[in-house]
């Protein structure tokens, strides 16, 4: 049976439009139910016509009656008139009308949106310099993946400080040019000496690449003791802007000299001076280390790579005193404090990132090896770039960049990629040091020790307790790693990687 053989049409019409105005209203539930739902909220309607067209719900902090019982309240209704006062004080009273600071909504995204980037509150602007967050790209662009281009190298010579960049200035179709910029710096004290840990930020990627700076000859405050041009970023020391006060670039690490309660000196934009760029000449190159962040073996002390123990015996060698030869002015030769630099990148698991690395690592409890197991997760052998490390080093003045206080490095490392690498961006490298793990080369020192009834000890075989008692005789920190996993692991990274690290022990048709 259909509708219309029971009602006619124009009864119909008429309920339906009864239901839309009304909502459904079942006459059998009319008598079981009161209706909790009114068509119109009275409070809404209160509110409205009490604070004026232009407020909104949201302009009350979702709260219709703001300081109840407290008429001095900004957009409180006046609750006094109920307390008899008299009707000529009540007329002097100032009313307490909300009034909103906020220019209307579709009024604030126009003038976005037509670039009147100056109505803007001046708090904006400084925090944009002040954070100088990086600005929004709206193309995905590959990370740190290795792209020593032509291209790139040119780009990276260009690279120093983030300027004033307005939004309206990004160019989606041509790559923009590097640029690095260090937001602050602070002193970190050491088991080898003080260091000062610069922080950047770049406009590649979004992650806080960090570079640890030795250079404890900076903390004096009397210009004798620093015979050498300190190392100092240069986007740092730059003024960002003309109303940044002298706090606010100590704040974020601008300063010379030893901060303190009473010593504040804000640092002024480096120049180099002909006496320092001499005394730079006679001295080694600052040493440097490129390293990349891991986790695993910084964090938590794993022992299936020598990561944490490298990166504190490259704070350890980068800070050791430089003896310099005699000269006829001093016989004895001066000495002074170590200098370098250590570059942390954030390229996680040789740049495959955490995820990945933890996969890699069970591949490699399976039977794989540290290069086949990126491979099968469909990854390179590395995917590491260092471009924004020579970037960071040309800011802090090594390299060729705008301030040169060295032209020159010394680099710590095994990997031929990461020499190739830096003099590929333009950073000429005067030597290569190896770091040999710890283990190894008490292995080479003790190797005769360990020749046990004419036979050798299997040196990949997990380390006897007297042997790590030996290692702990022999002066080794607890950063020391050793162990079956790191002896696999460096095997492999000399043996498939070509890093340049003399494998400790070899025999006739086997190499460990
Ligand atoms: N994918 C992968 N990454 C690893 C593994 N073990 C360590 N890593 C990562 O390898 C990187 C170590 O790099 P670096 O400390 O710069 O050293 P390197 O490239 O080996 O060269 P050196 O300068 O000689 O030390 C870090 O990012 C670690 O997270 C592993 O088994 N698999």
């Amino acid at each position: 049976m259909t509708l219309t053989q029971v009602m006619p049409p124009e009864d119909i019409q008429d309920n339906i439009l009864l239901d839309v105005l009304t909502g459904p209203d079942p006459k059998g539930a009319k008598t079981a139910f009161a209706r909790r739902d009114a068509a119109l909220d009275p409070l809404l309607i209160a509110a409205a016509a009490a604070s004026g067209p232009h407020v909104t719900r949201n302009h009350y902090h979702h709260d219709f009656f703001p300081g109840v019982m407290l008429p001095q309240a900004e957009g409180a209704w006046d609750w006094t008139r109920f307390t008899g006062e008299e009707a000529s004080s009540k007329a002097e009273r100032k009313h307490l009308a909300y009034v909103s600071r906020q220019a209307p909504r579709r009024q604030r995204l126009n003038t976005l949106e037509e670039g009147k980037e100056n109505d803007r509150p001046r708090e904006i602007d400084l925090l944009k310099s002040a954070e100088n967050l990086p600005l929004p790209s709206k193309k995905r662009r590959p990370s740190l993946t290795c792209s020593s281009t032509t291209e790139n190298k040119s780009r990276s010579t260009k690279a120093q400080h983030l300027p004033e960049t307005s939004s309206s200035q990004v160019n989606d179709s041509a790559p923009q040019p590097l640029e690095v910029k260090c937001l602050a710096r602070t002193r970190i004290p050491t088991p080898h000496g003080p260091v000062f840990l610069h922080l950047y930020h770049n406009n590649r990627d979004s992650k806080e690449h960090m570079a640890i700076v030795v250079d404890p000859a900076q903390l004096s405050e009397s210009h004798d003791d620093q015979l050498l041009p300190s190392i100092r970023s240069s986007s740092l020391d730059s003024v960002w802007n003309e109303n940044e006060t002298e706090m606010e670039r100590i704040i974020r690490g601008a300063y010379v000299g030893r901060l303190s309660s009473h010593s504040q000196h804000a640092s002024k934009p480096q120049t180099m001076t002909s006496s320092e760029s001499t005394w730079a000449e006679s001295v080694p190159p600052p040493l440097i280390r490129i390293h990349s962040e891991c986790f695993t073996g910084e964090t938590i002390g794993s022992m299936r790579c020598d990561c944490g123990e490298q990166l504190d015996e490259a704070i350890r060698q980068i800070s050791q005193p430089i003896t310099l030869p005699p000269t006829p002015s001093c016989s004895r030769g001066q000495t002074l404090p170590g200098r370098g630099a250590v570059i942390y990148l954030r390229q996680e698991g040789r740049g495959i990132g955490l995820l990945s690395k933890i996969r890699a690592y069970n591949l490699q409890d399976m039977g794989h090896d540290t290069v086949t197991a990126n491979l099968m997760l469909g990854h390179k052998a590395d995917e590491r770039g260092y471009e924004i490390a020579a970037a960071i080093l040309r800011d802090l003045g090594l390299g060729d960049g705008p301030n040169p206080i060295s032209n020159e490095v010394r680099v710590l490392t095994n990997n031929p990629d990461k020499v190739a690498a830096l003099k590929k961006e333009g950073i000429p490298v005067t030597e290569r040091m190896p770091m040999i793990p710890l283990s190894w080369q008490h292995r080479h020192a003790g190797s005769e020790d360990k020749i046990v009834g004419g036979k050798e000890q299997s040196p990949t075989s997990p380390l006897a307790s007297q042997e790590v008692e030996k290692m702990v005789a022999a002066g080794l920190s607890g950063k020391a790693v050793y162990g079956e996993d790191l002896d696999k692991y460096l095997r492999t990274k000399v043996l498939r990687m070509g890093h340049m690290l003399p494998l400790w022990m070899e025999e006739a048709g086997a190499i460990y």
